[in-house]
């Protein structure tokens, strides 16, 4: 991968310049070419993008697309997917589209096929999981398995939590599942009264297997049911480790048959694919995994092969780097009309602001353009009630993407299409906007006084022209999730690559890790602390004080 700051590209000039020139350019105008929604939407299979609601015309989308031969993104796409280290300061390959290669070809890392290992764990999970799925897989007392308790963060947590959730209408009525991720003490111990010791089945779930919460929380879970089964051999039956650590597995006492590897080309947060997603097989089934998992390389090939004009990751990439690089936005919002992805933008909160929340470039330079954004929302229509207004008519320009299923799991009554009513209206409104003119006509119709229409006129109006890109999906299901979820890895990889970030380390997370371990042994004991800041001091030897 070339070292390029994009700033220094004709391209990036030609978008500058442009940007200037067409600062009063409405997204309104340009429909009056009427073949726009064609020429800005693309299908793949059962999922279409319309990206015409952006302050985009032709000439600047050619010369984004000019921007990614520039920077050499071709280049970058087979680095990734052929094994390169391209996450220089780990000094490791990024290799998550392997996990989710069915086709099955060779992917080589350090010169070695890495597709019988991902395939042996596999396999290894589809048999673990169908006997969780049929009731076979036994506690202590002989009892079948009904809660599963998945205990990892960040990565290991996140992308469980998120695909449980929506694909809730593929669960096994028999299985329920529970997520405990924070060291608060409050997580578990919620999460332990809803479960019994003799049913219940917990994944420690952790890359490195040292992350201070989860190894907390997994020595708790230990305890609480060594309490009740009082017998360490029953530990075998309750407790499985998803991890590239073998050695601490097998020292926290759980034994490697009941380990269920992955290796360090695997990103954390790009980790659900791998056997982090064991929690996922158990309560959707291993068919509904291999879906999902053919979705996401169903997305990988189109991603790879699509001509980047046609490729849906490189588009949005390319607006959204549009968007916060010209137009000046400072965060994209995720907002969902459908309640199953309820955790969909928390999830890529981690994705987006833990891959390119970076100010430090490939060639260890400070870059002076704007890269990740912040990533927020929530579904649609709680959001509508809550901070639409901002979104509306504040002063922030928040480019939107608005994901919907054209189908319902849950078709009760008309809720469907009120939803989707919510859907399409939202983004016509946050395109065409109500000019002053409008609303003085229609309060005028509406018989209010010269001098209430004076006063609230202006308040009603909305300057419109906020960019939104629209995802309809026919139905949210594991094969289209998959998909969706890797979609927005590639657009992350494709922004990374543009801004010449290395999108696949976090030293960002490392600091405070470190302070808190020093922190923690001045927390025991009564005497003041004064080997920190004024601040830090005074609100450790508070803490002490109300603690007496
Ligand atoms: O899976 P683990 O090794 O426990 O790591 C869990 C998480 O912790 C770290 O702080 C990283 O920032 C995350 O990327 C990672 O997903």
């Amino acid at each position: 991968m070339k070292n390029i700051n994009p700033t220094q590209t004709n391209s990036w000039a030609s978008l500058s310049k442009q940007a200037k020139e067409k600062s009063s350019l409405t997204i309104k105008s340009l429909f009056s070419e009427n073949k726009r929604f064609e020429k800005y939407s693309i299908q793949l299979e059962d999922i279409l993008l319309d990206y015409s609601k952006n302050r985009i015309d032709d000439s600047i989308k050619a010369s984004l697309f000019d921007l990614v031969e520039e920077v050499n993104l071709k280049s970058a796409i087979d680095a990734m997917f052929s094994g390169e280290k391209i996450n220089l300061t780990e000094n490791r390959a990024v290799l998550h589209t392997a996990l989710r290669n069915r086709s099955n070809s060779p992917v080589y890392f350090e010169g070695n096929d890495v597709m019988p290992d991902v395939n042996s764990v596999l396999k290894q999970m589809k048999s673990f999981a169908d006997q969780v799925q049929e009731g076979k897989w036994l506690g202590y007392t002989g009892k079948p398995i009904t809660s599963l308790v998945n205990i990892g963060i960040g990565g290991s947590d996140l992308g469980p939590v998120m695909v449980t959730e929506a694909l809730k209408p593929f669960q096994n009525p028999n299985l329920e599942i529970f997520f405990v991720s924070n060291v608060d003490g409050t997580h578990m111990a919620e999460t332990l009264k809803k479960v019994d010791p003799e049913t219940t089945l917990f994944f420690i779930a952790s890359k490195t297997f040292t992350t201070q919460e989860t190894m907390t929380n997994a020595h708790t879970a230990r305890d609480w049911f060594l309490k009740a089964a009082k017998d360490d051999s029953a530990v075998a039956k309750h407790f499985v480790a998803l991890s590239t650590n073998a050695k601490s597995v097998e020292e926290f006492g759980i034994d490697t048959k009941n380990m269920f590897a992955f290796w360090d080309w695997v990103g954390g947060r790009y980790s659900l694919w791998s056997a982090i997603g064991l929690p996922i097989a158990c309560v959707i089934g291993f068919d509904n995994f291999e879906k999902l998992l053919a979705g996401a390389h169903s997305m990988d090939q189109h991603f790879r092969n699509a001509r980047f004009e046609e490729n849906i990751p490189v588009i949005l990439a390319l607006i959204g780097l549009w968007n916060t690089n010209f137009l000046g936005a400072t965060s994209e919002a995720i907002l969902p009309y459908d309640q199953y992805l309820h955790r969909f933008a928390a999830y890529f909160q981690q994705g987006n602001m833990e891959s390119n929340g970076k100010y430090v470039s490939r060639s260890g330079e400070k870059v002076d353009y704007p890269t990740g954004p912040i990533i927020w929302g929530e579904p649609g229509t709680n959001g509508q009630h809550a901070f639409y207004q901002l979104i509306h008519q504040g002063t922030h320009l928040i480019p939107c993407d608005f994901i919907a299923p054209a189908n319902s799991h849950n078709p009760i009554g008309d809720h469907h299409v009120k939803l989707l009513s919510n859907f399409f209206a939202q983004t016509e409104a946050l395109m065409n906007g109500k000019s002053h003119d409008e609303v003085i006509a229609e309060m005028e119709k509406a018989g209010k006084s010269k001098e209430e229409i004076e006063k609230i006129a202006l308040h009603r109006v909305f300057e419109g022209n906020r960019p939104t890109n629209s995802i309809l999906v026919k139905e949210l299901n594991p094969y289209t999730l998959g998909q969706l979820v890797a979609m927005y890895e590639h657009k992350i990889f494709v922004q990374g690559v543009i801004w010449n970030i290395l999108s696949f380390d976090q030293w960002g997370v490392e600091l405070g890790k470190v302070l808190a371990n020093a922190i923690l042994p001045e927390l025991h004991g009564d005497e003041n602390v004064s080997s920190h800041d004024g601040s830090t001091n005074g609100l450790i030897n508070a803490f002490k004080a109300m603690r007496k």
